[in-house]
């Protein structure tokens, strides 16, 4: 069932007719003629562009809009495995369905050109079979001792091992004592050893995964592990893994923010002897170079990343695994804009082999898909090792409000004294970077804006400077107003995690505190260091934005109180409450891990919302089931389908007037509703300005050909850009 390619590849012969797709943003293939070797779908080739040299994929038979006297020729063909036909399917699958030119998709899959030039042969140094006469000394006579003993190895190795300096192998090279030869090059990634002793599995947990290995031999399918949180899914999902890579196959895990799963890595090396190959945006270029090359030859056996980790050239993929599934970070918007849980189900069934959906709270997209019967679902319904879920609770801001100024409740501050007081760890969480996120002007009311966008500029006071959360602008707080040039009028207002940092250090002084947001852990080693110091009990008391929320086990941290609960809710786009939903679930689902009991404590003005209570009563389904009705009665995915268009420009003369163009040739189809051109909440971007049309659609409509037609009757002019998001989780 695997990737198994039933038809021979196709093969070209010289002077014959093929299309090459490019790695470009707006391409589909063009046709060239092959030169004088043969060439085969999939061969990475150097074509000819305008004036340009560029490396392309021969994607199949020519399409002949080209007069065959103008045709130019193919360079030459790389020495690489050429890019696999499921690969190939994917690249066109997912351009198909995201509207985005093949070349645009073909580019991610590409995202290492260097990887498709062999490396550097590496040569090594052995004794040479017939010795010289040598000046000897005790240093020569060391290394050819060694080199006797040794199989052949680089020179500075053999110096090294020898205890000599560099100079006098090169010297034995020289004289002919040594001779060089090219060496096989060690491996960067090691075979997983799957003797190892795994987790003895609880009845359920065994159950689970079962079902998942029974499934690695029957082709496609999704199996969907919802379990409370702490219920093992990561062990669960290892058996498949351990399986699959028995059988030869490799793995692919998806996780939402890669470079901040420093315990998933960990908990990996424990189970597997082994580090998986990473795949994410932190990986030095000559990293990217061998893990490219190593997925491509099957060297590395199981890769872990984001999303872009789906488009590399696996050789045996064989088990496809999307931890956190729900997690939004799994959405790509700019560039191609995919859903990477949605590409991930696509890639597994075009292979033919299983993938699965892990979360504590499924999406709703998951769910439906479960109970349409496309989906299985295997429950974890309780915590590994009898551990309870967490006690959860409302404190209501308008009866306990903080004192001025400051934004925790008595009710919270008195909860972190008793378990700081009991030896234990509390964490603060709110989803805000930064130390305020407005900062307004006393004497004049003017508000610090970013001046190219549609925001306000957030103040990080740790970093001494404003930044815009939108395009990343940042400048040192002025001196003046600019409006009204008063001297120091400047206030902060609201909060952000860094000034509920420094409320805590201030209302806890013997506390260990410590912050985490991704702007002050940066990068996968600081993150690593800072769950250490947690995980060690070196700090007692953790504030964080959602980066901490997710997938992590602290055995001793029994408390966590979120700072404003009702943050998610405003501005109420469609999956608001879901969102909200999922992410005080995560972030409740880290405390009381292990033996002792947990509780958490959510600041709120609306105790009464269905969220709120959905949390309390630990009526997850019972939300689900109307949020579920909601979006049913109002054709909402996912019982119904959405597109954005966002179109901008730098114009708003112009821009308007494109829109305008736009929705009169807006399709006429029942099954669809146009919405708009209205402003976009976000309505300049990058000093760009923006327009929002939605397209929402009934599942039997054929949306994508709709699109098409609508889009190719009006092509954008004048640095007018039109971007279209299928299945749109963001309405800014
Ligand atoms: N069968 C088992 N034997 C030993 N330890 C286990 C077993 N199952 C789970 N654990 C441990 O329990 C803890 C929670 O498990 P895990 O992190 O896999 O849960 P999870 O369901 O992925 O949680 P979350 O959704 O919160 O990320 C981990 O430390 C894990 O090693
Ligand atoms: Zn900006």
């Amino acid at each position: 069932m695997l990737s198994a390619v039933a038809n021979p590849t196709p093969r070209f012969s010289p002077q014959d007719r093929v299309a090459v797709l490019l790695p470009l943003p707006l391409a589909g293939a063009y046709d060239y003629r092959v030169g004088e070797r043969p060439l085969a779908v999939g061969d990475f080739v150097t074509v000819p562009l305008g004036k340009r040299e560029l490396v392309g994929v021969v994607w199949g038979e020519g399409r002949g809009d080209v007069d065959a006297g103008r045709l130019r020729v193919v360079g030459e063909r790389l020495d690489c495995p050429p890019l696999p036909e499921v690969t190939r399917k994917f690249v066109d699958w997912v351009a198909a369905y995201t509207l985005a030119a093949p070349g645009a998709v073909l580019k991610m899959a590409m995202s290492v050109p260097d990887a498709l030039v062999p490396p550097k042969p590496l040569h090594g140094v052995r004794l040479a079979p017939t010795m010289p006469d040598l000046k000897m000394t005790a240093a020569r006579r060391r290394v050819l001792d060694l080199a006797a003993q040794l199989p052949p190895l680089p020179g500075a190795d053999l110096a090294r091992e020898a205890g000599v300096g560099p100079a006098v192998v090169k010297g034995l090279v020289e004289a002919g004592g040594l001779e060089m030869v090219e060496i096989a090059r060690p491996p960067f990634f090691h075979a997983p050893d799957l003797g190892r002793p795994a987790p003895i599995l609880s009845d359920g947990q065994r159950v689970a995964a079962d079902a998942l290995v029974a499934a690695l031999d029957s082709g496609f399918s999704v199996q969907v592990i919802d379990g409370v949180t702490g219920s093992g899914k990561t062990e669960v999902y290892f058996e498949a893994v351990a399986a699959a890579l028995a059988k030869g196959r490799q793995v692919l895990v998806l996780l939402p923010e890669i470079a901040l799963s420093a315990q998933w890595l960990k908990r990996f090396s424990a189970r597997f002897g082994v580090a998986p190959a990473e795949w994410h945006s932190e990986l030095s270029d000559a990293r990217r170079r061998e893990t490219w090359r190593a997925v491509a030859s099957g060297e590395a056996r199981v890769v872990v990343g984001a999303r872009s980790a789906l488009f590399l050239p696996y050789r045996t993929l064989g088990l496809v695994v999307v931890d956190e599934e729900h997690d939004g970070a799994f959405k790509q918007e700019d560039g191609v804009s995919y859903h990477a849980r949605d590409m991930a189900v696509v890639r597994a069934r075009l292979g033919g082999v299983p993938v699965v959906l892990a979360s504590a709270t499924p999406s709703l997209e998951t769910l439906a898909n479960i109970q349409a019967g496309r989906y299985v679902r295997l429950h974890l319904p309780d915590r590994h090792a009898g551990a309870a879920l967490p006690e959860i609770s409302a404190v209501d801001l308008r009866r306990f409000p903080p004192p001025r100024g400051m934004w925790l409740s008595p009710v919270l501050v008195q909860a972190i004294e008793e378990t700081l007081a009991a030896g234990e760890q509390a964490m603060l969480f709110l989803n805000r970077r930064g130390y305020a996120p407005l900062t307004l002007c006393r004497a004049c009311g003017h508000r610090l804006q970013c001046p190219h966008c549609t925001a306000w500029l957030v103040e990080h006071r740790l970093a001494g400077r404003l930044v815009c959360h939108h395009c990343g602008h940042a400048v040192r707080p002025p001196e003046k107003c600019p409006q009204c040039e008063a001297e120091d009028s400047f206030v902060a207002c609201g909060p952000g995690v860094e000034r509920i940092a420094e409320e805590a250090a201030h209302r806890f002084p013997g506390a260990r505190v410590a912050l985490m947001a991704s702007d002050t852990v940066t990068g996968p080693h600081a993150a690593a260091e800072f769950v250490r110091q947690v995980a060690d009990h070196e700090i007692d008391l953790l504030i964080g934005t959602q980066i901490v929320a997710k997938g992590y086990h602290f055995p001793m941290l029994t408390l966590v109180g979120v700072v404003d609960s009702d943050l998610g809710l405003e501005g109420g786009d469609l999956r608001a409450a879901e969102r909200t939903h999922q992410l005080l679930s995560q972030v409740a689902g880290r405390a009381g891990r292990a033996e002792r009991p947990g509780r958490v404590l959510l600041q709120t003005y609306q105790p009464d919302h269905p969220v709120m209570r959905a949390l309390i009563d630990g009526d997850r389904d019972g939300f689900i089931a109307s949020e579920a009705e909601f979006r049913r009665e109002a054709g909402m995915p996912p019982y119904g389908r959405l597109a954005a268009l966002v179109v901008s420009g730098p114009d708003t003369n112009a821009l308007d007037d494109f829109c305008r163009r736009l929705a009169r040739a807006a399709p006429h189809d029942p099954a669809l509703q146009v919405l708009g051109p209205a402003p976009a909440p976000l309505a300049l971007l990058r000093g760009r300005h923006r327009r929002r049309f939605l397209v929402k659609a009934a599942r039997s409509a054929n949306l994508h050909a709709a699109l098409r037609q609508w889009l190719s009757q009006v092509p954008p002019t004048g640095g007018i850009r039109v971007q279209v998001d299928v299945d749109p989780y963001s309405f800014f």
